[in-house]
């Protein structure tokens, strides 16, 4: 945040010397020797700074304004918002400054030239243009000079310069690392330009820079700007590919607030499009990278379905060689997914929590190891027949991973990890590079996006089998596209859906509800406990304090924060997951005496606490999403640290992480997740909140995804009108063609365009059919827990 100067204490002072400087930001901490200060009561000759600085250079002098804070650990120090280098102020003095040694190749007769031409103005006259030095000195000793010029003083002015439009230092940085000594000419002059190439600065923040610098509200490069911004927002807010050429011209025109621009946004359309930045298909409009990803999906679906059997296996041998787990006695469709599953090259594989999709999947598995013994006895050498038709499983996130591998037996693994991403990089494997095996299950399949979609199936060789494994009524992926339903709804694959529900016991009643609520209504004994699920129907302000009660009744009947998960929608408001999670910290992790504590922004973390991975870093190997619990609070100074700054150690199933003090904005506290993070989790016991103030959030597929995480035990928390309400309201629809792409004739896509409005989309509807609940016997989750327990004593 930007003080302003006014408020600011001001310290002029000597660098004496760079006490640490972070390896990976230019967040640095030094001690000055202070010449001037306006601080009150400050006797001390010297003072601890810190801040985000350039290239300082030990010796020289800076003005620092900042505000004095007290350091839990070490003190009194000025924490510093914006500094400049106080050049010398004199001619001699900028003699000696050139002339001091840090600048090669320059003595002081070359010195003294510079400040004879160019005055007291020298430095930034050389940060403007080199060329002033010409004929002052050779041109290699000239651009060396801008060079280290540059270096020491370029972020700097960009600090500066950033400062007045609002920018914060860490921003300034990631500019100056990305473009240089240019930075600031783009900054001032293009700003628009950042929006298409810059992850940071908004639309908005550009032309706050932009209508400053004199850009006019019609500017080509400020309505491109404006079209580029609203189709990201659009596909990353909505999950839709693409945009009608009206949407985007009316959607745009909203976010320039002015509805006088449609000739200027139509132009800008058509730059946009011959500059292949946009993709315009029959009237839709998609950024090109989504345009790309859903064309390649369909094109990779249609090679892979068009592949040979990788070997010659009849349908007859497969019905043979079926293993059922536990000799299990399969219903009839769940037999006819087995044998679909083994004889189509790419098969779907759909069913709501308990119908059996686990089940099925080992049973492939199993009877695909029966196929290949039989026919590795024909190969030519056995164990490379074994490894080129071996089964590969994989999961969008590493939750989902972990917990394929414990229901079904087999090690599975994240995608990303299958297809080697590593951050912002292109994939390991690829279509000239592709994976190897006979059979690929990829489970979780409704938090695929388009994107992820097209790099995977890419991946895959012709002639492996793929099997997409799925709950199509879960909530869509977080990035754009909308992959498992579509592939349902296009027909264009073998797809099995399973319906009837198996699971007994603790469950079975959350899962009955989840059909219900699939079905668009709440189960008629909503509000009559089970005893798998209970509901506790409060005002929006009871909430905080019902779930509190339910807790400490958890806690007491000794679950742990591990198997108990606090969902809700949003982050703010008192029933958020920022104010429940601080709740929760309290009460399953209470702060001990003395004990060691790191702090980010408003969170405390503290040894103990269930944390949440709020980014992929596929390096580490760990994802958006994961859950861990901090084993260690390490101070820079404990002995046997190895980092040099405060870390956590983080325990992500048995593998230990170090998050270093500036890494914590990757992680977050976990007892409260919105739905969508915990999506690809299971928790023994769910705690679900809901209220009406949640307005637009509220659907069934929040509703389904939320409830559908509990193994065991459900407890509803809120208003009876918002579970209503969510379970009637229909997911609004995402805009994507992949459906009509997998059943139109290849580049003959005839079908019209049925989307509908970008804010709010519409609605569409879902064709799930009912399910007939199995026998229920249900058991104790908390039984002795009545809703009395949660309203206080009247
Ligand atoms: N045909 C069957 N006969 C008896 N029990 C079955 C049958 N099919 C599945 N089950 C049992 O039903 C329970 C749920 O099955 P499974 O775990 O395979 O479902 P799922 O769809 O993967 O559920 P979830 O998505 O919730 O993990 C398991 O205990 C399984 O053993």
């Amino acid at each position: 945040m930007a003080f302003p100067t006014a408020q600011l204490d001001k310290i002029t002072g000597t660098l004496q010397h760079v006490i640490f400087a972070s390896s990976d930001s230019y967040f640095k901490i030094l001690s000055v020797q202070i010449d001037e200060a306006t601080l009150a009561d400050w006797d001390a000759p010297e003072i601890i700074v810190t801040g985000t600085f350039a290239d300082v250079q030990e010796g020289s002098t800076y003005a620092f304004y900042g505000q004095v804070v007290r350091h839990p650990k070490y003190g009194q120090q000025l924490k510093v918002v914006r500094y400049e280098n106080e050049l010398p102020p004199d001619e001699n003095g900028l003699i000696k400054y050139f002339a001091s040694g840090q600048f090669s190749g320059i003595g002081k007769k070359t010195a003294e030239k510079i400040v004879d031409h160019l005055g007291l103005d020298a430095v930034n006259l050389i940060l403007d243009d080199v060329s002033v030095l010409d004929g002052i000195m050779k041109p290699a000793t000239a651009q060396k000079l801008a060079r280290n010029l540059q270096l020491n003083l370029g972020l700097e002015r960009l600090f500066q310069v950033g400062n007045q439009y609002g920018l914060g230092a860490d921003l300034a940085g990631r500019l100056y690392d990305q473009y240089g000594h240019e930075a600031e000419t783009i900054l001032t002059t293009d700003p628009y330009r950042l929006v298409f190439e810059f992850d940071g600065i908004s639309f908005k923040i550009a032309d706050g820079i932009g209508q400053k610098n004199g850009h006019t509200r019609d500017d080509l490069r400020r309505i491109q700007a404006a079209v580029y911004a609203t189709m990201m927002n659009v596909s990353f807010q909505y999950g839709h590919t693409f945009l009608t050429r009206d949407q985007l011209v009316q959607t745009t025109a909203q976010l320039l607030r002015d509805q006088q621009l449609e000739t200027a946004i139509t132009a800008a359309i058509a730059q946009l499009l011959k500059d292949q930045i946009l993709v315009d298909e029959d009237g839709r409009l998609y950024a090109a990278a989504l345009y790309q990803a859903e064309v390649q999906t369909a094109q990779d679906l249609r090679r892979l379905l068009r592949a040979p059997m990788p070997f010659d296996i009849t349908s007859e041998a497969i019905a043979a060689a079926v293993v059922t787990p536990g000799h299990m006695q399969l219903d009839e469709t769940q037999i006819a997914a087995v044998t679909a599953g083994l004889n189509a090259q790419v098969f779907l594989l759909t069913g709501g929590p308990g119908t059996g999709k686990t089940t099925i999947v080992r049973t492939i598995v199993a009877t695909w190891h029966q196929l290949l013994a039989q026919q590795a006895k024909y190969a030519d050498n056995t164990k490379d027949f074994l490894k080129n038709y071996a089964v590969k499983l994989a999961s969008p996130t590493g939750r989902a991973a972990k917990r394929m591998t414990e229901v079904t037996g087999y090690d599975a693994t994240t995608i990303h990890r299958l297809l080697g991403i590593a951050d912002l990089d292109e994939p390991e494997f690829n279509a000239d590079n592709p994976i190897a095996g006979g059979l690929l299950i990829i489970d979780e399949a409704s938090m695929l996006d388009i994107e992820l979609t097209a790099k995977l199936l890419a991946a895959i060789p012709s002639g492996m089998k793929v099997i997409i494994v799925g709950d199509a009524d879960q909530l869509p992926s977080v990035g754009p596209g909308n992959v498992l339903a579509d592939l349902v709804a296009s027909q264009a694959l073998a797809h099995i859906e399973l319906e009837t529900i198996y699971r007994q016991g603790r469950g079975s009643s959350i899962t009955t509800m989840a059909q219900d609520i699939k079905n668009g209504r709440l189960p008629a004994d909503f509000m009559t406990n089970q005893r798998d699920r209970s509901t506790f129907m409060v005002a929006p302000d009871q909430v905080a304090t019902a779930i509190e009660q339910v807790v400490k009744a958890a806690i007491k009947k000794g679950y742990t924060a591990d198997e108990l998960q606090i969902l809700a929608p949003m982050y703010k408001t008192t029933a958020g997951v920022h104010a429940l999670n601080a709740m929760a910290q309290a009460l399953f992790n209470p702060i001990k005496l003395a004990q060691k504590s790191l702090q980010f922004g408003e969170t405390i973390f503290r040894r103990g606490d269930k944390v949440l991975q709020l980014e992929n870093d596929s390096e580490r190997d760990i994802y958006n999403g994961d859950m861990g619990q901090i084993v260690a609070v390490q101070y820079k100074k404990d002995p046997g640290n190895t980092e040099n700054e405060d870390s956590l150690v983080v325990d992500f199933d048995g593998k230990e992480l170090v998050y270093p003090k500036k890494q914590l904005n990757q992680l977050t506290l976990a007892y409260v997740t919105t739905v969508h993070k915990a999506q690809g989790n299971e928790f023994r016991l769910v705690i679900m909140a809901l209220t009406s103030r949640f307005g637009l959030m509220l659907n069934r597929n929040l509703l389904y995804t939320g409830i559908t995480r509990a193994k065991e035990a459900l407890i509803l928390v809120g208003e009876y009108e918002a579970f209503a309400r969510a379970a009637q309201t229909p997911v609004p629809m995402r805009a994507t063609w992949l459906t009509q792409r997998l059943h139109a004739e290849e580049n003959n896509v005839t079908q019209p365009v049925a989307v509908s409005q970008p804010t709010p989309p519409g609605t569409k509807q879902l064709t799930t059919q009912l399910i007939v609940a199995q026998a229920v016997s249900p058991m104790i989750g908390m039984a002795d827990v009545t809703p009395y327990d949660f309203m206080g004593k009247t």
